[in-house]
C-alpha cells in the first residue's frame, strides 16, 4: 500500500455529511481529525476548524493540541499564533517521533547502526523518526502541497541486504503509531520508504517548507547521550516555528559541573512560533514553562556551549574566545541542538559552533535551535554578526561559524570572536 493509499483509506471511513457533494470533491474539502475527533469542513482560507478532540495519550506534550479553532478566530486573538495548528502538529510528530528513537536507544544493536557514504552513522532510529515526521505532518495537515526538507533518504535501504534493515524500521514505525493509537493505519516497507523520500525538497525563499533532522546528534545517540529530533517550519524563507525534542536533556538546568540526581527527570520538549516566545515541557506532558535566555551580562559569569565532538567545532578556538571574554567556566559539551534548547531556558549564556575549514553547514542542523533561541530572547548569527539565512536550499552556506547569546552579552563575544579570526588567521598553529 502505497502511503497515498494508506491517507486515502483514512479518509474513506469519514462520514459523509455533505451528500449533494461528489465524493471525491467532497473529501478534497475535509481534514482528517485525530482519531475521535469531528469531521468539519476546510475553511475557505483552506485552514482547518477543528472542535476539541479527545488528547493523544502517547505523549501528552500533544496535549497542546487541546482543540483547535478555527484560524479566523485565532487571528482574531492576540494569544493564538497564526501557526498555531502547524505548531500542534509539529510537536505530535515530533513527540512521537521521540518515543520510536527513545526504544531503540535503549537496546540499540549493533547492526541498527550503518555508515552513510560521508561515513557518518545512521541508525534504525534516523529512518524511523524522518518516516514517522513526515506521515504525522501530512495526516494532520493535509495539504496538496507538502514540502519537507530533510537529512536523510531511502537509497542505502532500497540496496540489496538492507531488507532486514527495513523490516525492522518498518515495525518500529508500525508499533509506534499503534501504541499513540491516534491512526488507524499500518503502514508497508514501501510506505515507509516513501515517507523517508518525501524529505528530498530543496526548501528555499517562496512557500512553506519543513525542515527535518530526524536524529540531531546521531553520534551523541549512539553513545547514549545527548540528542534531538529537529522540526521546523519556513514561511517565504522565514523559519516561523520550530519544536525541538530532547529526550536525555534533564528537566532541570545542566552546566559543566551538573549531576544527576536520583530525582533527575529527564525529556524536554522546545517550542517556539514567531513573535510568541519559546515555551518548555516535559516531554510526558506534565509540565509546561516559558523560558527565556540568561540575563548575563557580565561575560565572567557566562558558561558556554559546544560540540562534544571535536570534529565538528574548534574547540581550540573557543577556548581562545572564552579566555579573551575571561569566561571562567569550563565549557559545556553536549551533542546535538540540545544545546539551543538549554541556552534558550538559560543553562548557559553562550553558544560557540566553529566547523573546521570546508564543512557546508544544513539547515536542518539549526532552523528549529535558530527560533527556539531567538524567540527565548536570544541572538544567532554568523560569526561575522550577520543573520542566518535559511532560504537559500539545504545548506546555510556560511563560512566562519555559529554564534548565539544574549542581546547584551552579543557585541563582546563579536568582538572576541573576530579578534580570536583574526589571530588564527595570522598565526593558524597557535590554537
Ligand atoms: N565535520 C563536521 N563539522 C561540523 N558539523 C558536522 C560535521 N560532521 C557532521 N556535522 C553535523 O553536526 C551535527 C551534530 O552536531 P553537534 O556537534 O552539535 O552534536 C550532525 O548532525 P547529525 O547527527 O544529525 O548528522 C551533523 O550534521
Ligand atoms: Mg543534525
Amino acid at each position: 500500500m502505497a502511503l497515498g493509499a494508506g491517507l486515502s483509506r483514512l479518509v474513506a471511513v469519514a462520514p459523509s455529511v455533505n451528500p449533494s457533494a461528489s465524493r471525491s470533491k467532497y473529501f478534497s474539502h475535509f481534514l482528517i481529525p485525530p482519531s475521535g475527533a469531528g469531521l468539519l469542513p476546510r475553511q475557505p482560507s483552506g485552514r482547518s476548524l477543528f472542535f476539541r478532540c479527545p488528547l493523544p495519550r502517547l505523549a501528552d506534550s500533544t496535549s497542546g493540541y487541546r482543540g483547535r479553532v478555527s484560524l479566523a478566530a485565532m487571528s482574531s486573538s492576540s494569544s493564538f499564533s497564526s501557526y498555531e495548528v502547524e505548531l500542534a502538529a509539529a510537536k505530535k510528530a515530533a513527540s512521537l517521533a521521540a518515543h520510536l528513537c527513545q526504544k531503540v536507544q535503549k537496546s540499540i544493536l549493533q547492526s541498527d547502526v550503518q555508515s552513510k557514504a560521508d561515513r557518518s552513522p545512521v541508525t534504525v532510529a534516523d529512518y524511523g523518526s524522518q518516516a514517522l515526521v513526515s506521515l504525522v505532518l501530512r495526516m494532520e495537515l493535509p495539504s496538496k502541497s507538502f514540502s519537507l526538507v530533510a537529512e536523510e533518504d531511502s537509497g542505502d535501504l532500497r540496496k540489496d541486504g538492507a531488507q532486514e534493515t527495513l523490516k525492522r524500521i518498518t515495525k518500529l514505525v508500525n508499533e509506534t503509531i499503534t501504541t499513540d493509537g491516534t491512526y488507524n493505519l499500518s503502514l508497508s516497507e514501501v510506505d515507509v520508504l516513501d515517507a523517508i523520500d518525501s524529505g528530498k525538497s530543496e526548501g528555499g525563499p517562496y512557500g512553506r517548507h519543513w525542515v527535518l533532522d530526524p536524529i540531531d546528534g546521531t553520534k551523541g545517540f549512539v553513545r547514549g547521550d545527548q540528542y534531538a529530533i529537529a522540526l521546523a517550519m519556513l514561511d517565504e524563507g522565514k523559519v516561523v516555528l520550530g519544536v525541538l525534542a530532547c529526550p536525555n536533556l534533564p528537566l532541570t538546568p545542566i552546566s559543566s559541573t551538573y549531576e544527576h540526581s536520583s530525582k533527575t527527570e529527564f525529556g524536554c520538549l522546545f517550542s517556539a512560533s514567531i513573535g510568541f516566545g519559546t515555551k518548555m515541557e516535559s516531554l510526558d506532558g506534565s509540565t509546561t514553562t516559558k523560558v527565556h535566555i540568561s540575563t548575563v551580562e557580565e561575560p565572567a559569569d557566562a558558561s558556554f556551549f559546544e560540540s562534544f565532538e571535536a570534529a565538528h567545532s574548534m574547540h581550540d578556538l573557543s577556548s581562545c574566545i572564552a579566555e579573551k571574554l575571561g569566561v571562567k567556566a569550563p565549557p559545556v559539551r553536549i551533542d546535538s541542538q540540545a544545546k539551543y534548547g538549554a541556552l534558550a531556558r538559560g543553562d548557559g549564556a553562550i553558544y560557540l559552533r566553529f566547523p573546521h575549514k570546508g564543512y557546508r553547514e544544513k539547515i536542518w542542523d539549526h532552523a528549529a535551535g535558530f527560533i527556539v533561541v531567538s524567540e527565548a530572547g536570544g541572538v544567532v548569527t554568523d560569526a561575522s554578526g550577520n543573520d542566518l539565512n535559511f532560504s537559500k536550499g539545504r545548506y546555510l552556506d556560511l563560512d566562519t561559524g555559529i554564534i548565539c547569546t544574549n542581546k547584551k552579552l552579543m557585541p563582546l563575544l563579536l568582538k572576541a570572536v573576530q579578534d580570536s579570526l583574526k589571530e588564527k588567521l595570522a598565526s593558524p598553529s597557535t590554537l
